[in-house]
């Protein structure tokens, strides 16, 4: 469905001067640095998954969005979605994708929703039937009765978001691009969000790609993920891939009678200790946990064992670090 070979992007930023004298001469002659954005990127996403694109600040994420619809043009490399050139066919093309900008905002600030949507409507030529079936089922599944009669700025953060999704998605696309849509939403709307982009994904079919720097939507969401830094493709793989090879480290929480002494078990270091309950810290790939239970057991009288495994989030900082990104 989308096949993106060797893109890459850079943009020509003007060096920022201080001072008068500096400034009168940047009135005259001014020096550019390139920004190399994206370097030779290639990847290829079928149809129905959801691909979490992942990367830190200034990674390449938002240009790679922009790109793939059409905002931006590459300085090289082929892009293909759905047989279309986004940038070259930008007219029928975008008939076909559904963009959110967690960012910005598409709808109209000053008019309610509802004319936003409608207005959407003409620009898109939607079929009377189909927007009807399509507001329907959206003002429902993202709760948006009470909403879409109040102008954009009357609305919170959140609620804006569940109007965002829905404008995206009237005209019935096939794929969307959702750039952190869960950026500065609280617990409870993050999770509305990412439960509706699941029942779309499940039910409709929408391909999604997803930027975030939310390790809980990567979780919630994508089996995939591609991982970008600094320009590079770093990683393109299960998420549980990833998890079984950089995630080795586990987490064992131990409960046990009062023990007088601090003790050391072989493989592992200690997080926190009390005599009754120990944190350890475990490297799978140095140590199995049964074996470190089986010491546990013979050191201290055991109540209670848990096991966690290293939180997603952990792994990535792990990843960045690795990467020197
Ligand atoms: N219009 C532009 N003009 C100049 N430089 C730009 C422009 N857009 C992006 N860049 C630069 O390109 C690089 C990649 O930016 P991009 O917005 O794609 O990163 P990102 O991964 O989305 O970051 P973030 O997580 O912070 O949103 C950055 O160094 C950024 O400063």
């Amino acid at each position: 469905m989308i096949t993106i070979e060797g893109l890459s992007k850079s943009f020509k930023v003007a060096k920022r001067t201080t001072g008068l004298r500096q400034s009168v001469k940047a009135l005259f002659y001014r020096e550019h640095f390139i920004v190399e954005a994206l370097k030779d990127i290639s990847f290829s996403i079928e149809p129905g998954e959801i691909v979490g694109y992942i990367g830190p600040n200034g990674a390449g994420k938002s240009t790679t969005i922009k790109l793939m619809s059409g905002i931006l043009v590459p300085d090289r490399g082929t892009c293909s979605i759905m047989g279309y050139t986004p940038w070259k066919d930008r007219v029928s093309y975008v008939q076909n994708i559904g963009v959110v900008f967690g960012q910005r905002s598409q709808l109209w600030w000053d008019v309610p929703v509802m004319d936003s949507f409608e207005l959407l409507r003409d620009i898109y030529k939607i079929p009377q039937k189909e927007y009807k079936d399509n507001i329907n089922l959206l003002v429902e599944t993202l709760d948006l009765q009470s909403l879409i009669n109040s102008p954009v700025r009357q609305l919170s953060l959140g609620q804006r978001m569940r109007c965002e999704i829905a404008a995206s998605l009237l005209h019935s696309p096939k794929i969307l691009f959702l750039d952190e849509p869960t950026i500065g939403l609280d617990a409870v709307s993050k999770i509305a969000v990412r439960q509706f982009i699941k029942t779309i994904n499940k039910e409709k079919g929408v391909t999604v790609i997803l930027t975030t720097h939310d390790m809980n939507d990567i979780e919630a969401l994508a089996d995939r993920v591609i991982l970008i830094g600094k320009g590079s493709l770093l990683y393109d793989g299960k998420l549980n891939e990833l998890r079984s090879r950089f995630g080795t480290l586990k987490t064992i929480t131990a409960d046990y009678r009062e023990t007088v002494n601090s003790f050391e078990i072989h493989g592992t270091s200690l997080l926190s200790w009390s005599p009754e309950r120990a944190i350890i810290s475990v490297d799978t790939e140095k140590v199995m946990i049964s074996e470190v239970v089986s010491q546990l057991s013979s050191k201290v009288e055991l109540l209670d064992v848990s096991i966690e495994a290293q939180p997603i989030e952990d792994i990535i900082v792990q990843l960045y670090k690795e990467y020197e990104i």
